[in-house]
C-alpha cells in the first residue's frame, strides 16, 4: 500500500474513535482544570510527548501548567491537578507519580484506555479513550497501527479539542494566545 493510503487509514481510524469518547468525562476534566491552581501533566514516551504539547497550549491560554519532570516544574500542592496520560495505566513511573500526588492532597485525572488499571484506580477523574495498549493486549478497538499509536494520536487530538473548548469558555482566540508564544526561537 502507498504511504498516503496508510495515512487515509489512520485518519479513518481516528474519525471512528471520536464517537467513543464521552463528552461528560471531558467536561469534568475541563471544569477541574478551571478550578485548579496549577496543572501538571505526566506521561511516558510518546504519551508524554502528547502531554507536552497540551501543556504548551495551556500556557498560551494563561494557565499555570507544567510538564512533570522538567527542570523548571513547580511543586504540587493541595489545590492542584495532575493529569496522567497513559494507555496501559500501568507504567511504573506514572503509578508512583500518581501515588505521590494523592499523598500531597492533589486531584488526579487519568486519560487512559484502561480505567481499571492502577493509575485509573488512583484517579479522581477518568477519561476513557479508545485504542489498544502498547503490547496490544488490552483495548476494544482494532487498529492497523503498531503498539499504542492510535491511543497516542487520539490523546493528542483530544487534548487539542479540550483547548478549543477552553478558548470558547474563556473567550480566547488564536491572536490573544499567540501573544504568549515563545519569541526566543
Ligand atoms: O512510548 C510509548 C510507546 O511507543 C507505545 O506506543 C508509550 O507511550 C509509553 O511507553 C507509555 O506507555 P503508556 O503509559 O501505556 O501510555
Amino acid at each position: 500500500m502507498k504511504t498516503t493510503q496508510y495515512l487515509a487509514e489512520v485518519v479513518q481510524e481516528l474519525s471512528q474513535t471520536v464517537h467513543l469518547i464521552r463528552d461528560s468525562d471531558a467536561e469534568k476534566l475541563i471544569n477541574q482544570i478551571l478550578e485548579s491552581k496549577k496543572i501538571f501533566v505526566a506521561g511516558a514516551g510518546r504519551s508524554g510527548l502528547m502531554g507536552k504539547s497540551f501543556v504548551m497550549r495551556m500556557m498560551h491560554m494563561g494557565i499555570d501548567a507544567y510538564v512533570v519532570g522538567e527542570t523548571v516544574t513547580a511543586n504540587l500542592e493541595k489545590d492542584d491537578l495532575l493529569i496522567i496520560g497513559s494507555g496501559s495505566g500501568e507504567t511504573k513511573t506514572l503509578v508512583a507519580i500518581a501515588e505521590k500526588a494523592k499523598s500531597l492532597g492533589g486531584t488526579v485525572a487519568a486519560i487512559t484506555i484502561s480505567p481499571e488499571s492502577t493509575v485509573g484506580e488512583l484517579a479522581d477523574i477518568i477519561v476513557k479513550l479508545p485504542g489498544v495498549t502498547k503490547d496490544q493486549s488490552e483495548g476494544d478497538y482494532r487498529t492497523i497501527q503498531p503498539m499504542g499509536s492510535l491511543f497516542e494520536q487520539t490523546m493528542l487530538l483530544f487534548y487539542d479539542a479540550l483547548i478549543l473548548r477552553f478558548m470558547e469558555k474563556k473567550n480566547l482566540d488564536s491572536n490573544k494566545m499567540y501573544g504568549k508564544h515563545a519569541n526566543l526561537e
